[in-house]
């Protein structure tokens, strides 16, 4: 069983949602280097805010069919990014940075799991995302009933979770971690702290409820 589920919230641009998320107990933070997205920042903003983390929090760089030299900046200037792949990135364009990194998958009916796992092998873990128009951070929930719940399998649930739905996905898939942008946004593009904080309080007790056998609603 996953005693505590991992925390990413992905899509920060604010000091203020950086600390918020922080407090909240976010495990990760995402910055997004994908210009088309609502979410997008430059180097020079995410490097200021990568800053800003405490020990143990992991800053997280999401691109999208990015050019090598984006990402070599972009290590270059934030050296502990941990990379995430969302876009059509082939196999051996994740795994030439010899560097961790996630792979984002949308997940439809003849999504072959194993399969994905098996063609990256360096993944630290496949980010299970929503088939949505523009790659991602499109707040769809996927068919969660297409996945075998598996306590062992790294797998990072997204894709339209927020403090309403996070307990029953944990519940039902049984992921390493949730990721959420989104879900904790007052308006598109733009982080809410109390919705961040709703969202880990949510995480946290959907997680003492799988530990204690109640169900999650019972320690909301
Ligand atoms: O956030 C974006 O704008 C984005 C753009 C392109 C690819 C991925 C993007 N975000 C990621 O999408 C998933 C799901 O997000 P949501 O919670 O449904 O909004 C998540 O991993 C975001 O980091």
């Amino acid at each position: 069983m996953n005693s505590r589920t991992r925390i990413k919230i992905c899509g920060l641009r604010e000091p203020a949602h950086v600390e918020a998320a922080v407090l909240a107990g976010a495990d990760a933070l995402g910055f997004v280097f994908y210009a088309k997205s609502v979410r997008a920042v430059t180097l020079e903003q995410a490097s200021a805010l990568v800053e800003l983390l405490p020990p143990f929090v992991t800053p997280v760089g999401l691109f999208v069919n990015a050019d090598p030299n984006v990402i070599d900046a972009a290590l270059r200037a934030i050296p502990q990014l941990l990379l995430q792949f969302h876009g059509d990135e082939a196999p051996a364009e994740c795994e030439r940075w010899g560097r961790p990194y996630l792979r984002a998958l949308a997940v439809r009916p003849e999504t072959n799991l194993l399969d994905c796992a098996r063609r990256h092998p360096h993944a630290q873990a496949l980010l299970l995302d929503a088939p949505v128009e523009g790659y991602g951070g499109g707040g769809k929930v996927f068919d969660w009933s297409l996945l075998k719940p598996s306590a062992n399998s790294p797998v990072v649930l997204s894709g339209g979770l927020n403090a309403d739905n996070v307990a029953d996905g944990i519940r039902r898939v049984r992921p390493w971690a949730v990721d959420v942008s989104s879900g904790v946004e007052q308006t598109r593009g733009v982080k809410s702290p109390d919705l961040i904080r709703r969202f880990c309080a949510a995480v946290r007790a959907a997680d003492a409820a799988q530990t204690t056998g109640l169900p999650p609603h019972e320690n909301l």
